[in-house]
């Protein structure tokens, strides 16, 4: 990430709202939901659309894709709130992998966790790591995990010593070293803390908070 991190999170509302993308990934069967540019123009690394196109069968970005991802992509916090299957998982996940596959020097399991998803729930959890495990298929030294309660703890462990730059678990502990966080369903995780915060969120929609800790690109250098 080549910009300075701004302090203030930009919020992207949906501006169509009540309309979901669920489906076959084929564009002209969803207009409305779907806008007439493609991943690449808005920055994405060629091989990800590659990914997006030929892995996910995704043809175009969603509304709220082509408005969240340059944002993301720019360093900005950002407060994502949209109508449930709009779309958000791809546009938190892509600028993440966009930016761990861009530093020349490859990164390597021992240089640590880069990004963390906080997800609300299990199903939720394994969901994202799946969509993960197709995106990365050509970024193999990006590896992919996840923490939840109920799973072996021994596996568990297993994965966190072999190393994971990109992780997602179902609770908040043990972010020392991550550069990028996820909330995903911010109003569920926050609810009982800060959750008012988000009341104005109906039922059908929902949103995610993606925060830089710190520019990326500064970490990339330490290990140059
Ligand atoms: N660009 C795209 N083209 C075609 N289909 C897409 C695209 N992006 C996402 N989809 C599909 O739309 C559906 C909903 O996507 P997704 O689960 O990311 O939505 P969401 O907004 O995160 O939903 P929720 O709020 O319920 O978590 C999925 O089936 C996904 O495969």
């Amino acid at each position: 990430m080549g910009t300075k991190m701004k302090s203030k999170t930009q919020a992207v509302k949906n501006k169509d709202n009540n309309k979901k993308a669920v489906g076959n990934g084929t564009n002209k069967e969803y207009n409305g939901v779907f806008v007439s540019c493609t991943f690449s123009s808005l920055g994405l690394h060629p091989t990800l659309c590659d990914q997006l196109r030929e892995r996910m069968g995704f043809e175009g970005p969603t509304l709220v894709q082509a408005q969240a991802i340059p944002i993301v992509l720019s360093g900005r916090h950002a407060l994502v709130n949209a109508a449930t299957g709009t779309g958000k998982t791809i546009a938190y996940l892509a600028p993440i992998i966009h930016h761990l596959q861009s530093n020349e020097k490859r990164i390597e399991r021992s240089d640590g966790t880069f990004a963390l998803v906080l997800v609300p729930a299990r199903e939720l959890c394994l969901q994202v790591h799946e969509i993960l495990q197709k995106l990365l298929h050509r970024f193999h030294w990006i590896v992919p995990g996840y923490i939840m309660g109920g799973e072996s703890r021994s596996k568990e462990k297993a994965r966190l010593r072999k190393g994971l730059t990109h992780w997602k678990q179902e609770r908040e502990d043990g972010m020392g070293g991550i550069r990028q966080i996820i909330c995903v369903g911010v109003s569920s995780i926050a609810e009982g803390r800060d959750g008012e915060a988000f009341g104005a969120c109906s039922h059908r929609e929902s949103q995610f908070w993606l925060g830089h800790v710190v520019s990326l690109t500064d970490t990339m250098q330490k290990h140059k």
